[in-house]
């Protein structure tokens, strides 16, 4: 996917402004503060109806606004154009897609994909595990889309609906019919998502084999497994479910099930994941969101557009090369952030859009 046109109004300290991108590196710089990320997360939010920062009620609208825009145009691959607008106050929102009413902020999520790697982005390995079901569920998503026959989301809503209402029976204290029922479901429902995600899983693993290989190679053979959030081996879900009744009776939630699903990334050569340095922390993050991408790019035939945000933070020199050199391989459209220049990008001499931001605006700079 190569965007052509970002806009934003009245978005964190932006009144308005505009970014046209080249395919390719697109280089993004400024002091603190200046606004770099902001763009970032801009792109974010109209890909993932949040930011990768929060929620657009988290402080996103400019102070003194009631809402904020964002305007994109893209392009997937050899397809038409494709542009979309989001205007978003933190409570109501209204968008649209290539002309049309958007129902569902997931239209928006399912037409453009980005990956964005950020400061924050280490705890996709050594943060809840909220964040890695988050993660897998998005590659799902895409790939599982129901205009490719796929019904991940289907089953999302409603083992989502599922979940909500057996916990607000547990919390009622009710053991009726209802419950049965409810639990039946959620036990379909979740079975349907847990076969989903392992497959999804198998299918990252050569990539994230290859992607370890290419960013972390000290790191020896990777390992991706899915933990379901049951004893999967032994229990259907529906068993595990009737089994955890009193329990959750007593708790008032649902304590078994694939809301509770994790994902765990063995190293070899590595010590587990609070073993690791933020360093190494943050290159497998991105070696885990880099082998979704590029597992999405064989299924698509094109790119998710990526975004690093302060790239040269925390990498050395070695490893912002080699990160570096894999994005470029991959074709993708890239963004980095940085106040300055990262020196690899110089000493690779690879083609390079620029641009600053400073005093609230955009501008490009000549090579
Ligand atoms: N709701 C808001 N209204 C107005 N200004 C805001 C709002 N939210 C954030 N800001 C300002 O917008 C800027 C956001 O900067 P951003 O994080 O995008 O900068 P950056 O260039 O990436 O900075 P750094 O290099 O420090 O990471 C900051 O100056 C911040 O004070």
């Amino acid at each position: 996917m190569i965007v052509q046109r970002l806009r934003v109004q009245s978005f964190r300290r932006f009144a308005e402004a505009e970014l046209e991108p080249r395919p390719g590196f697109n280089l993004v710089t400024g002091d603190n503060g200046s606004g770099k990320t902001s763009l970032l997360e801009a792109l974010h939010l109209l890909a993932h109806g949040r930011s990768f920062r929060g929620r657009v009620r988290d402080g996103l609208v400019r102070q003194g606004e009631q809402a904020l825009s964002v305007y994109v145009e893209w392009q997937a691959g050899s397809g038409p154009a494709h542009r979309a607008g989001l205007r978003h106050s933190g409570g109501d929102w209204d968008a649209r897609l290539d002309g049309a009413a958007v129902g569902h902020l997931g239209e928006l999520c399912e037409a453009l994909a980005v990956v964005s790697f950020e400061p924050g982005s280490h705890a996709l390995i050594d943060g809840s595990s909220e964040g890695r079901r988050r993660y897998l569920d998005w590659g799902l998503f895409h790939v599982e889309r129901a205009d490719r026959g796929g019904d991940f989301l289907l089953q999302w809503r409603r083992h989502a609906r599922a979940l909500k209402q057996r916990n607000a029976l547990l919390r009622q204290r009710r053991v009726d019919a209802q419950l049965d029922a409810w639990e039946h479901e959620l036990a379909q429902a979740g079975e349907a998502l847990c076969a989903q995600r392992e497959a999804h899983v198998a299918r990252l693993q050569p990539h994230l084999e290859a992607m370890i290989a290419a960013l972390l190679p000290g790191a020896g053979s990777a390992r991706l497994e899915l933990l379901p959030g049951w004893r999967r081996q032994e229990l259907s879900l529906a068993d595990a479910l009737l089994l955890a009744r009193d329990r959750d009776l007593v708790q008032g939630h649902t304590s078994v099930g694939p809301h509770r699903a994790d994902l765990r990334l063995e190293l070899r050569d590595l010590p587990g994941r609070d073993g690791l340095s933020r360093g190494q922390a943050k290159l497998a993050a991105l070696a885990l969101l880099l082998a979704q991408a590029a597992y999405l790019a064989g299924q698509d035939g094109h790119w998710p557009v990526l975004q690093l945000d302060d790239l040269a933070s925390e990498l050395d020199r070695p490893h912002q090369r080699r990160v570096l050199q894999a994005l470029h391989a991959s074709g993708a459209q890239v963004f980095v952030t940085g106040t300055e220049p990262p020196a690899v990008l110089r000493e690779l001499d690879l083609p390079v859009a620029m641009f600053h931001v400073e005093h609230g605006s955009v501008a490009r700079l000549c090579a």
